[in-house]
C-alpha cells in the first residue's frame, strides 16, 4: 500500500484532481494495488482556513507519505498578501526545498491526435515534436539570496540574486545527460553565458559533466534563441537542460506547443526519488469554477508518480494510452477544442476512466 498525499489547491486545481483521484481509483482496481490516498488543504484555501499557506498538518502529511500528488496554487485573491505569505512563494517554493526536490521533469509532446491544435506550422509539427525540459528546481534567481526592497521613492531599489553552486549544477546535469541516454542521446543546455556569470559557471560545469556521458551529444544555447528555435526548428531538441527561471519560461512555452498548458504533466524528483507530481501550468483563475478546465496534465501527472516513485510503471504506461486514445476519439476540453465541440473537465475524466477499463 503507497501513501499518498494529495493536495488539490486552489482554482482548478480541485477540479482536475477529482477527475484525477477517479483515473488513479480505476488504476488500482485494474492492476491490482491500493492507494491510501489523503487530502490536505494548500495555497490560498490554506491561508483562508488555517492562516498559512503550508499548515504544519499538510507538511506532516507529506512527510509521511510516499509521494505528493499536488494541484496547483495562487490567485488574485491572495495577490495583496506579502509576497513572503502567498501561495507561491509560501507554499510551492518551500515544499519543493524541504524535499530537495531539485530535478523537474517536464515531459511535452505533440500527441497525433492533436496535431491540429499546436500552434506551429503543419510541416514543422509534422517533423514531430517530443522535448523533454529538465529544470532545475531548487536553486537560481527563485531561491537566491538576498531578495529585498529597500529606500523610497524614485530610488526605491528591489532585487533578488541569481546563484547557483558548482554541485546543483552538476547533479541537474547528471539528470539531463542520464535521461538523455533512455532517449535520442542529445541534450541542449539553455543557458545566457554571453551575459550571466551565473551562466558562465553553468556552461563550464556541463560541459564537465557531460565528459563522464560520451554517449550523449551536447550543445548550447542561449535562451532568447531557444525561444525562438523552439518555434522554428523545435525537431533539433531531444532533452532541453535548463536552469529553474529559464525552465520555467521555457516549459510554458513547450506546452503551448503541444496545444495547451493543460497536457503538460510534470514529475519533481529528490535525490533520494521522492517526488511531488503536479501539472506544468497554474490554477488558471479565469477559468476556474466553470468546470472546463483540462485535466489532461494532472492524470499525466499522477501517471508519472506511478512511475517513478511507485514503481507501476504498467499502470502508468496503461494511463498514457488511455489518454492517447480519448484523443483519438476526438474528446476535446474547450482549451483544445479549436472552437469545435467541447466536453467539461468531469467528462473528459469519466473518458479517460472508460479508456483506461476498455484497454
Ligand atoms: N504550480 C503552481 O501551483 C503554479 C501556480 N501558478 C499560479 O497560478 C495563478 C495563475 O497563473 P497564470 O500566470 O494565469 O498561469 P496559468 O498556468 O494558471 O494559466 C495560463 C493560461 O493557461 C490556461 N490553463 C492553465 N491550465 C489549464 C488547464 N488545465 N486547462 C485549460 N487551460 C489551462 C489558463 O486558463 C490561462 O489562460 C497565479 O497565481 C500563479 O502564480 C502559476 C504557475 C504554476
Ligand atoms: C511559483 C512558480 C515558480 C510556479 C511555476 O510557474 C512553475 O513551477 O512552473
Ligand atoms: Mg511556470
Amino acid at each position: 500500500m503507497f501513501k499518498i498525499a494529495v493536495l488539490p489547491g486552489d482554482g482548478i486545481g480541485p477540479e482536475v484532481m477529482e477527475e484525477t483521484l477517479k483515473v488513479l481509483a480505476a488504476a488500482q482496481e485494474k492492476f491490482s494495488f491500493e492507494l491510501a490516498c489523503t487530502n490536505a488543504d494548500v495555497g490560498g484555501i490554506a491561508i483562508d482556513r488555517h492562516g498559512q499557506a503550508l499548515p504544519e498538518a499538510t507538511l506532516e502529511l507529506c512527510e509521511k507519505s510516499d509521494a505528493i500528488l499536488f494541484g496547483s496554487v495562487g490567485g488574485p485573491k491572495w495577490e495583496s498578501l506579502p509576497p513572503a505569505r502567498q501561495p507561491e512563494r509560501g507554499a510551492l517554493l518551500p515544499l519543493r526545498k524541504n524535499f530537495n526536490l531539485f530535478c523537474n521533469l517536464r515531459p511535452a509532446k505533440v500527441f497525433p491526435a492533436l496535431a491540429g491544435a499546436s500552434p506551429l506550422h503543419p510541416d514543422i509539427v509534422g517533423q514531430g515534436f517530443d522535448i523533454l525540459c529538465v529544470r532545475e528546481l531548487t536553486g537560481d534567481i527563485y531561491f537566491g539570496q538576498p531578495k529585498g526592497r529597500e529606500g523610497s521613492g524614485p530610488d526605491e531599489r528591489a532585487f533578488d540574486t541569481m546563484v547557483y553552486t558548482r554541485r546543483e549544477i552538476e547533479r541537474i546535469a547528471r539528470s539531463a545527460f542520464e535521461a538523455a541516454r533512455l532517449r535520442n542521446h542529445r541534450v541542449t543546455s539553455v543557458d545566457k553565458a554571453n551575459v550571466l556569470t551565473t551562466m558562465v559557471l553553468w556552461r563550464e560545469v556541463v560541459v564537465e559533466t557531460a565528459r563522464q556521458y560520451p554517449d550523449v551529444t551536447l550543445n548550447h544555447i542561449y535562451v532568447d534563441n531557444a525561444t525562438m528555435q523552439l518555434v522554428k526548428n523545435p525537431h533539433q531538441f531531444d532533452v532541453l537542460l535548463c536552469g529553474n527561471m529559464f525552465g520555467d519560461i521555457i516549459s510554458d512555452e513547450c506546452a503551448m506547443i503541444t496545444g495547451s498548458m493543460g497536457l503538460l504533466p510534470s514529475a519533481s524528483i529528490s535525490e533520494s526519488g521522492f517526488g511531488l507530481y503536479e501539472p506544468a501550468g497554474g490554477s488558471a483563475p479565469d477559468i476556474a469554477g466553470q468546470g472546463i478546465a483540462n485535466p489532461i496534465a494532472q492524470i499525466l501527472s499522477a501517471a508519472m508518480m506511478l512511475r517513478y516513485s511507485l514503481d507501476r510503471g504498467d499502470a502508468a504506461d496503461a494511463i498514457d494510452v488511455a489518454v492517447a486514445r480519448v484523443l483519438e476519439e476526438g474528446v476535446r476540453t474547450p482549451d483544445i477544442a479549436a472552437g469545435g465541440p467541447a466536453v467539461s473537465t468531469r467528462e473528459m475524466g469519466d473518458a479517460v476512466v472508460r479508456a483506461l477499463h476498455d484497454a
